[in-house]
Order: C-alpha cells, then structure tokens, then sequence
C-alpha cells in the first residue's frame, strides 16, 4: 500500500519578469482529504497549482503524486493525477462526447469503459442535452463542466481543481459536491482552489490560505476560522484594515 501523501509540495517558488508570485511554499494533502486553497486575487494560487501538477516549471521546489515527482519520465503521476486548470485548453471542434471518448482512448481506456464513463459524465454534468453542440460553442460554465467531466474521466487517486465551481449552475454543482465528497470518502484526495467560502466550509476538512505568494495560515478548517466564518478569518488574515463602507462615496449620490 502506498503511504506517500496524495500531494507532496516542497518549497515550490516562482517568479515572473522578477516579480515574485509563489514564494517556498510547502503543503501537504493526505489521501481521503478535501483541501482548500483560499486567498486574494493575486495571491499566487492558480500558479501554484500548475506547478504542483507540472504544467509549469518552478524556479524550485518539488511536486509529488503520491510518492513520484510530477516531472518524472514515467507516466504514473499522470494516470493518478486529474486536473482542471484555470485556462483550460480543449479540442474545439469535437462534441463533449467526442472530446471525452478521445481523451479516454489517449488515457489507455478500453472502449466499452471509456462509452459508459462519458455518458454517465455528461449527464451527471447535465451536458446531454447538448450532444451536437461543439466545445467551441459551449457556454463558460458548459467548458468549465466538460474540463471537470475529462478531470474525472480517467478515476485518477488526486484531484487538483482550479476554481470548480465558479460559474457552474447550483444544480450541476450540486450533483459535483456530492461526486466529490464520495471521492474522498472512498479514499481519493482533492486540492481546489475557490473564493467561494462557504462552498470550501462545507466541503473541506482542512484549508490553507495565500496570500503575496505565501501560505499565511494553514491546517484544519476549525483551527483556520476559529470561532469566526471561514470569509471572516481570510478577510481578517490577509486584509487586517478593510472596512470600504466610505470608499466611493460619490456613488449613488
Ligand atoms: N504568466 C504570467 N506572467 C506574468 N505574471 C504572472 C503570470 N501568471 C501569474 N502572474 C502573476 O503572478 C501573481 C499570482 O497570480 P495567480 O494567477 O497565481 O494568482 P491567483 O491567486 O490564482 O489569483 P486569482 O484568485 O485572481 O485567480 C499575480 O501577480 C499575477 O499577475
């Protein structure tokens, strides 16, 4: 049995044109965890998860997927690992069927899997209804759903998910929680990132917060919020002087 963490980050760094956007940060998700990414726009999320994944080189630091370096050779963190990026990058001109049935075939699929997995992915995700429809037509929440259903499609052990559930409807985010929380209940570990607070209180067992490139605040969702809101604690931890009621006061007037 493997007892490498699901999620191994160590010391991951980056910067652009010598801005700094993800300074040495470490976290670790444990297999049967649900783990959230909190923090401001900017803070250095969305880069951390590509790295974390290995869609983006670091400038140091290291990654792995239960046990094995996201940047190595073989192709064993890529069968465990199921991502959703930020700027997802789809076939077009292909239907969510066809997109799926060609992703599963690319991942070693048999066939017959690959037909049953898609159906029950596209109307999980309430996509059945558009079976003619080409991806480049989809609207922004039909893409975000199709890029989850093709993160799911290969029952990879580690999800890693960039904002999931901004603009998908609440009944399709409603059957995704569910699928979810199944997913980790049987063992299979989720990293999403989210500013939808209440969203990560319900789903997350433990949270950590960015924010400037660091990880400000980090563990058990209880011990993160303390007695206050999870949106509470984030505001408090990364905006310590926010109030607002007297900016813009010449709107409205
Ligand atoms: N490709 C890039 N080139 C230059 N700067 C970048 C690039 N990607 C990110 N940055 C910068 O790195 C910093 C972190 O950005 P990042 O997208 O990781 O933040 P985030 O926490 O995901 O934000 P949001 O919540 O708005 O999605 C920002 O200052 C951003 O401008």
């Amino acid at each position: 049995m493997n007892v490498a963490p699901a999620l191994s980050i160590r010391g991951l760094s980056k910067s652009f044109g010598g801005k700094i956007a993800v300074n040495s940060v470490d976290l670790e998700v444990l297999s049967g965890s649900f783990f959230g990414l909190v923090g401001p726009n900017g803070a250095g999320k969305t880069t951390l998860l590509l790295m974390a994944v290995g869609l983006m080189r670091p400038d140091a630091g290291t990654s792995a997927v239960l046990g094995t370096d996201v940047w190595h050779r073989g192709l064993q963190p890529k069968r465990d690992l199921g991502v959703l990026p930020d700027a997802l990058a789809l076939p077009e001109f292909l239907t969510g069927r066809e997109l799926l049935n060609y992703l599963g075939r690319l991942r070693g699929l048999e066939a017959e899997i690959v037909d049953t997995r898609a159906e029950e992915l596209l109307q999980v995700m309430d996509l059945l209804g558009e079976e003619r429809t080409l991806v480049v037509d989809y609207s922004t929440g039909m893409r975000k759903k199709i890029g989850l259903a093709t993160a799911l499609l290969h029952n990879p052990r580690v999800l890693v998910l960039d904002e999931p559930f901004e603009v998908v409807d609440p009944v399709s985010a409603l059957s995704l929680k569910r699928i979810l929380s199944r997913y980790v209940a049987r063992g299979g570990a989720v990293l999403l990132s989210s500013h939808v607070m209440a969203l990560v209180e319900q789903l997350c067992d433990t949270v950590a917060v960015m924010s400037n490139g660091e990880v400000i605040a980090g563990g058990a969702l209880e011990e993160v919020r303390g007695a206050r809101s999870l949106e509470n604690a984030v505001v408090a931890l990364t905006d310590p002087g926010s109030g607002g009621a007297e900016e813009l006061s010449w709107l409205g007037t």
